[in-house]
């Protein structure tokens, strides 16, 4: 349980979650890890914590640099439990400690953590703490992805504890974002936006905007590995993601029962294909919501089908419609499409929630039953032309 040094004095205290598979309903197949820092000058301070189960191992790493007693300052960038959730245990033993947090921290840690009386220092932006040697300016960045979410910087240092922004879920024996395959770091911080960031790119823009003033060492985040040398790449990548810059690709997101919706499917990846667009088949049945919106985040064309059950959509499909109009990406071009024995309501079902999403639609398909190859052949040549008109 060694802490990992960032610079001199400054140090990784979190813990690797190994196992963790499910992250309230997002999948985490690399797992994860919960960043907590310490920074050791006159005044000790800590910045976050780490889940309640593995405050034990954290508190090891701490106890081999300070007394733990001795903690000065809390830093608590966001109230969510996994970086909070230990701190009541933290404030037990770190009796003399002040939490450092927004005015919205400071609000949703009392109402977490209900009748406790701590010491609370509420900053604003551009705020500054001294702790001795260094200095922390705090960045207040309400809504990404929390109202309490704030930044921390260390100015002397040039580090930015940026708590949910720039994370990753990836469980590593490495902390730093040259010891792992680059292209990994960055698919984990693409499903983290994806799934976590998205409805907020607007105030994520400003927020690089706001950081691009100020010299940057390290982005040391709450979750996943610590930027030290593709601080540049991950910032383009956000500017991109926070953009919602596209590529011409198409998503063909459907489930069914008796592969009729998906002969659709097929007829429809065609004509994408044909107009030079490329296309990805997303069965619902055997991918991950998470994942699914991960490709959403830079897809131009959203298509998604269902067959009618019970006068309605497959429950994937309306989990999955469910799951993108809470992320809500904007400014992409959508169709409906599926199969039907009477009534045939999916196909609506799926057209309204693309509307409520404000996509611009391509002309709807539903097809009875079975879908035969003339059928077939007019979705395909119908396709390619509504694709053409868009240019
Ligand atoms: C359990 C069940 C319930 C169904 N309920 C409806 C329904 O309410 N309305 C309707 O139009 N079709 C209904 N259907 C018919 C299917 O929508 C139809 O068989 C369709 O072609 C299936 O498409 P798929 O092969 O893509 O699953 C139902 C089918 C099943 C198996």
């Amino acid at each position: 349980m060694k802490p990992i040094p960032l610079k001199e004095g400054i140090y990784w205290v979190g813990e690797v979650d190994w196992d963790l598979r499910n992250f309230h309903g997002y999948s985490t197949n690399r797992g994860s890890t919960y960043n907590s820092y310490l920074v050791i000058d006159e005044k000790i301070t800590l910045i976050d914590g780490v889940r309640p189960y593995l405050f034990d191992k954290m508190m090891q790493r701490l106890s081999s640099l300070i007394d733990p007693a001795s903690i000065q300052y809390v830093i608590a960038n966001h109230v969510e439990m996994d970086h909070s959730g230990s701190l009541p245990l933290i404030m037990d033993i770190a009796k003399n400690a002040t939490i450092v947090t927004s005015l919205n921290g400071q609000k949703g840690l009392l109402a977490h953590y209900k009748g406790n009386d701590w010491n609370m220092k509420v900053v604003q932006t551009d705020e500054e703490v001294n702790i001795g040697k260094r200095t922390f300016r705090f960045f207040l960045t309400p809504m990404v992805h929390w109202p309490d979410n704030m930044a921390s910087y260390l100015v002397e240092d040039k580090i930015l504890f940026s708590n949910d922004a720039f994370g990753q879920h990836i469980a590593s024996h490495e902390r730093f974002d040259d010891e792992l395959y680059l292209g990994a770091v960055i698919e984990e911080a693409k499903k983290y936006y994806a799934n976590i960031v998205l409805p907020y790119s607007m105030l994520v823009k400003k927020t690089i905007e706001k950081l691009s003033h100020i010299p940057i060492d390290m982005i040391a985040p709450g979750h996943g590995i610590v930027w030290r040398s593709h601080i540049k790449n991950i910032i383009d990548e956000y500017n991109k993601w926070a953009a919602n810059q596209t590529k011409n690709k198409c998503l063909i997101i459907y489930d069914t029962m008796w592969k009729s919706t998906e002969k659709i499917a097929h007829a429809l990846q065609n004509a994408f294909n044909h107009g030079g667009i490329s296309t990805k088949m997303i069965n619902l049945r055997y991918n991950h919501l998470s994942d699914v919106v991960t490709d959403v985040l830079d897809a131009r064309f959203i298509c998604v089908g269902s067959p009618t059950l019970n006068s309605n959509l497959l429950p994937t499909v309306s989990a999955f419609l469910t799951y993108l109009k809470g992320l809500s990406p904007k400014d992409r071009i959508g169709l409906a499409f599926g199969s039907y024995g009477w009534g045939g309501q999916s196909v609506s079902h799926v057209e309204d929630a693309l509307k409520e999403c404000g996509f611009d639609l391509l002309e709807s398909i539903k097809i009875q039953y079975i879908p035969d190859e003339t059928q077939l052949q007019e979705i395909y040549e119908k396709t390619k032309q509504e694709i053409a008109k868009r240019g």
